[in-house]
């Protein structure tokens, strides 16, 4: 079954609140809105799973535990295949995207990568880099909406870099353009200039329709959120935002009742650590999402924290934590898994339409946090330090602890 954010029949989310028994009501972050096919019938699902490089492959095996227990709990058998992407495959292959990797990931339900990338590839031409393989596998699967959640939880507020009253209910998402923008723009390459110097240069180019997919796809999860959606750009300077800005104003009028605002790239980077509640959801470029999203991890914590959806028109969505592989903590068991086992998360509602099970794992996620484990890199005083696979086995256990998982609309 496909991830589809504009296909028919769909079934859209709109729930608010979730309930675990045993544990106190309270409420959850807000789910991100989209629409995606379902079919009641199918309960059975094809799941790649792409572990990569450093950190990716600790913190895989610990979300497709808690995945593959929270779909049996809920009625969902998911079989599982694993195939090589980034630095891995080529060391293995040659090249950072087998097609034996993208004919899987395309024939399955949905993907389910970690990260790749690493320094003894680092050098590598561009062809060869584990990178290329991650953009290669974006625009294979035709994933132009990427979908980046950033909410503080209240348990984590003091993990935050900004003070509490900042950082105190900050509920973002971030709608990153995937598939355009200055990372596939053409020409790109390097060369020599009139005055003889090396010249590296890449293009940020938008057609009209890249641009009104991706800013339609904000306006619906806007909607299904508070209903405001800043538009991030820099249409001061670049065509490429101008007609961005343009695109977007004039798909306003079918969206009447979403507040839309522009801002330039640099002001929204800094009102994303001056006052972050202003924002709701924002709609930006590739590399603006790209960095904005990484921004907007640290105001909840931590980057191992904040997980993501890539969907598109047809086809199976790619869900990925939104951090790298982390070779400074690679091999150490150190690294959250709770990005990745959110993303698994995030696959379930979106990619598969298996709201129960999504929530059983979000419910998890909360609760273990409310027992006090923590990851290194969201640790307080008074919290448990936990390493990678602990925090998995936390999860889980709180996973089959939760005896039901109801929607409180
Ligand atoms: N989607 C991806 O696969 C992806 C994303 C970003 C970077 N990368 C690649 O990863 C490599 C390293 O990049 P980087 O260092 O700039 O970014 P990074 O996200 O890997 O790491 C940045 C910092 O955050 C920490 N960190 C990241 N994830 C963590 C987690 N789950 N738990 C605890 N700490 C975590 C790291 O230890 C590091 O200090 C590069 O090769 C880069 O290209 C891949
Ligand atoms: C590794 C890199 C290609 C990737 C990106 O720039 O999209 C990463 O930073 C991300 O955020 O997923
Ligand atoms: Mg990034």
């Amino acid at each position: 079954m496909a991830a589809a954010l504009q296909a028919t029949p769909i079934k859209t989310l709109a729930t608010s609140r979730w309930r675990v028994e045993g544990a106190e009501a309270r409420p959850r972050p807000r789910p991100i809105a989209v629409s995606f096919r379902c079919s009641a019938a199918a309960r059975s699902y094809n799941i790649t799973l792409l572990p990569g490089d450093g950190i990716g492959p600790e913190v895989v095996a610990v979300a497709k535990d808690v995945l593959s227990f929270a779909g049996a709990l809920e009625g969902v058998e998911l079989r599982f295949q694993e195939k090589l992407v980034g630095g891995s495959a080529l060391d293995a292959t040659g090249v950072p995207l087998p097609d034996e990797t993208l004919d899987e990931a395309k024939g399955s339900d949905a993907v389910l990568l970690g990260a790749i990338g690493g320094y003894k590839w680092d050098t590598n031409e561009k062809h060869l880099k584990p990178e290329t393989g991650l953009l290669q596998l974006r625009a294979g699967l035709g994933v132009f909406a990427n979908l980046r959640p950033a909410a503080v939880l209240p348990q984590l507020v003091d993990a935050s870099t900004l003070k509490k009253e900042v950082a105190e209910g900050v509920d973002i998402m971030v709608v990153r353009e995937l598939t355009g923008g200055i990372y596939f723009g053409k020409p790109r390459g390097f060369g020599t200039n009139d005055k003889g110097d090396d010249i590296g240069f890449n293009t940020e180019v938008y057609s009209a329709s890249e641009i009104d997919r991706i800013a339609r796809v904000a306006f619906e999860v806007a909607r299904k959120r508070r209903g405001k959606l800043c538009s991030v750009d820099k249409a001061n300077v670049l065509e490429a935002s101008m007609l961005w800005r343009k695109k977007v104003t004039a798909l306003a009028s079918e969206f009447p009742d979403i507040e839309l605002s522009h801002m330039y790239v640099d002001n929204a980077a800094m009102q994303l650590v001056r006052n972050p509640k202003q924002f709701d959801t924002i709609v930006t470029n590739n590399i603006f999402g790209d960095i904005l999203s990484d921004e907007a991890s640290m105001i909840t914590g931590s980057i191992g924290m904040l997980p993501s959806a890539s969907v598109g028109e047809s086809g199976p969505g790619l869900f990925e934590p939104i951090h790298g592989s982390a070779p400074d903590i690679a091999g150490q068991d150190k690294a959250n898994p709770l990005a990745t086992i959110l993303s698994a998360a995030m696959l379930l509602r979106y990619g598969l339409g298996e709201e129960n099970a999504a929530r059983r794992i979000e419910a998890a996620v909360t609760e273990t946090l409310n027992h006090g484990f923590r990851t290194g890199d969201i640790y307080s005083p008074g919290t448990t330090l936990v390493g990678c696979k602990r925090m998995g086995e936390e999860v889980l256990k709180t996973v089959e602890s939760l005896k039901e998982v109801a929607a409180v609309n």
